[in-house]
Formats: C-alpha cells, sequence, structure tokens
C-alpha cells in the first residue's frame, strides 16, 4: 500500500483501502483520499493519477446537490498543502455501526444472496431477476462495519433496529433511500447508472444525522454506463473495467483463482482509468476537472 501522506499538523490514525484518516489539533478529522485504486479485493499498483482530487470533487458536489436531503460533515477544504484538492476537513461525528446500502439493481453480493434464497438482506424479491435486474424499486441492505481487510456481512433491517434502536433504524433507512433515489436519478439523466451505494453516517450530539465520509462515488457505489446497460451478464465498469479486463486477460500473466497478488498495471491502463474517472466526474457535474 502507498503511505499515507506527511500532512503538518496532523496525526494519522486510520487507513483505508483507498483514504487515509487524521486527527486534527482543534478536534475535527482531515479525511484524505489517496490515489489508490483497488480491484478483486487486492490493493493494485501503482496508484491512479489525480484518482483522489477527482473523487474528492465528486464528494463535494454530491454534498452540495444533496444539501436538502442532509447535513454534511465537510468543514473545510483550506487543508496543508501536500493534501490540497484531496483533503477535507471534516466534523467529528459519532459513526453509526452499520454499513448503510442502497441497491437499485441486483448484482454482486445481493445477487449471490438472491440465488441462494430469493431473499436479500431479509427482504424477498420476486422470481425471474438476473444479473444486472432492476429492482421493482430500491431496497435498503444494511450490513455490519466489517475489520480492515474483512468482508461486510448483510443483516436485516430488523437486526439494524436491535443494534440501535427502531427509531434511528427507520431513520437510517429512510436517509439511505432517499439519498440513492435523488443519486440514482441524477445520474442516471447524465448517462450513468448508480446501480447501489455505500453512505456513511454519523451523528451531532443533538442527533442530528449527517452524511459522512465520501458520497457516491464509484469507490462508495457502483457507477455504470447506462448505455452498455444488459441484464443477464456482469455489467460493465464505468471506472474499473479497464483494469479489470486487463487484470483477467492473457496479457497480465495472472490468476485470479491464486493467493498470488495482481501485477503492475500497464502505463496505458493507468491513463485510460484515470481518463475515466475525469469523464465520470465531467459527465455528473458538467464541470471541468483542470490539474
Ligand atoms: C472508515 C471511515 C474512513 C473515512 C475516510 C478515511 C478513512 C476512514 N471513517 C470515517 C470516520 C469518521 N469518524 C468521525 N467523524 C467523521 N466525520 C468520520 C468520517 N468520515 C471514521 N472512520
Amino acid at each position: 500500500m502507498s503511505a499515507p501522506y506527511d500532512v503538518p499538523g496532523a496525526t494519522h490514525v486510520y487507513s483505508g483501502k483507498v483514504r487515509d484518516l487524521y486527527d486534527l489539533p482543534n478536534g475535527h478529522l482531515l479525511m484524505v483520499a489517496s490515489d489508490r485504486i483497488s480491484a478483486y479485493d487486492h490493493a493494485l499498483e501503482p496508484p491512479i493519477p489525480d484518482k483522489g482530487e477527482i473523487l474528492t470533487r465528486m464528494s463535494l458536489w454530491w454534498f452540495d446537490q444533496l444539501a436538502d436531503v442532509a447535513p454534511n460533515h465537510v468543514v473545510s477544504t483550506d487543508v496543508p498543502d501536500v493534501v490540497a484538492g484531496r483533503g477535507i476537513e471534516v466534523e467529528r461525528l459519532d459513526m453509526v455501526t452499520v454499513e448503510c446500502i442502497a441497491r437499485g439493481y441486483l448484482t454482486g453480493s445481493g445477487l449471490a444472496d438472491y440465488r441462494a434464497s430469493g431473499v436479500v438482506s431479509g427482504i424477498a424479491l420476486p422470481p425471474g431477476l438476473t444479473d444486472g435486474s432492476k429492482l421493482p424499486e430500491p431496497i435498503f441492505t444494511p450490513s455490519t462495519k466489517a475489520e480492515y481487510g474483512g468482508h461486510d456481512e448483510p443483516i436485516s433491517y430488523e437486526q439494524v433496529a436491535d443494534a440501535v434502536g427502531s427509531e434511528l433504524a427507520a431513520r437510517l433507512r429512510d436517509l439511505t433511500l432517499e439519498v440513492y433515489a435523488r443519486g440514482e436519478a441524477l445520474a442516471r439523466e447524465r448517462g450513468i447508472i448508480v446501480a447501489d451505494t455505500k453512505i456513511e453516517v454519523g451523528l451531532r450530539g443533538d442527533g442530528t444525522l449527517v452524511l459522512a465520509d465520501e458520497l457516491l462515488t464509484p469507490d462508495s457505489s457502483r457507477f455504470w454506463p447506462a448505455d452498455a446497460w444488459e441484464p443477464g451478464r456482469a455489467q460493465t465498469s464505468y471506472d474499473k473495467q479497464f483494469v479489470r479486463d486487463w487484470l483477467t486477460s492473457p496479457a497480465s500473466g495472472w490468476d485470479r483463482a491464486s493467493d498470488t497478488p495482481p501485477p503492475r498495471l500497464p502505463g496505458e491502463i493507468v491513463e485510460r482509468t484515470r481518463a475515466r474517472y475525469v469523464e465520470a466526474y465531467e459527465t455528473l457535474t458538467g464541470e471541468t476537472f483542470r490539474r
């Protein structure tokens, strides 16, 4: 993994797959989006230039678009130069211990659960759905928060209510589905399907629910190009398809089923992937990403 940034005045406290978190002297946190990219549960090398800045700008844009749905944790983008553009000073919240996930389409672990039992996170779905099917309506499919490197486990709404109380469970469900509905509708108008998304929610001392972490990015959501959507097969990933295709091609020499780490991505794949992140940002926001 690429080392986190040495940020003056900040104390590094956590590294996720692609983001790092720091304590700040004023009691806030500094959230830094790296250029790291992961696929098939592996951290890949090299990083994708500007990915962290592009997805930071995307999150900020979504926080602004959805400000009428819920407040967010952003305090300031005036951060130390070493993380300028990819760092956000955020309000320290009491984070909810549930991964709040909404799905509008069936794929991934939800599809696997559906194929095994017809049920996803305790919700029975109609028969005949396949990979990439649009669900009759978006569903709230919460999961546990796995330790770093582990896999989140799906839980039912009832389990969420048992964990956090029925009133907060209802608020989390409603917020997650509202954020997804608004994000999916806006993205769809611009040719991007947001198949599902994970939001992180924190609580203020007064009980206000606050949108935290990143929001509606290709790292927290599945982005599919709408013009390539075809239920019945694995969908094209808007941002990671070049990486996936190369890693699973003879050109990489990698065996996904092996325990070996993936090989270093070639320059062309890195650049084409960077271009897809730029394209996703510019398509969604209508703004130009100038480095
Ligand atoms: C796992 C996730 C993470 C995000 C970004 C980078 C590394 C980790 N994380 C977020 C908090 C957190 N805690 C208190 N207040 C907050 N506003 C936030 C946020 N965001 C703790 N962990």
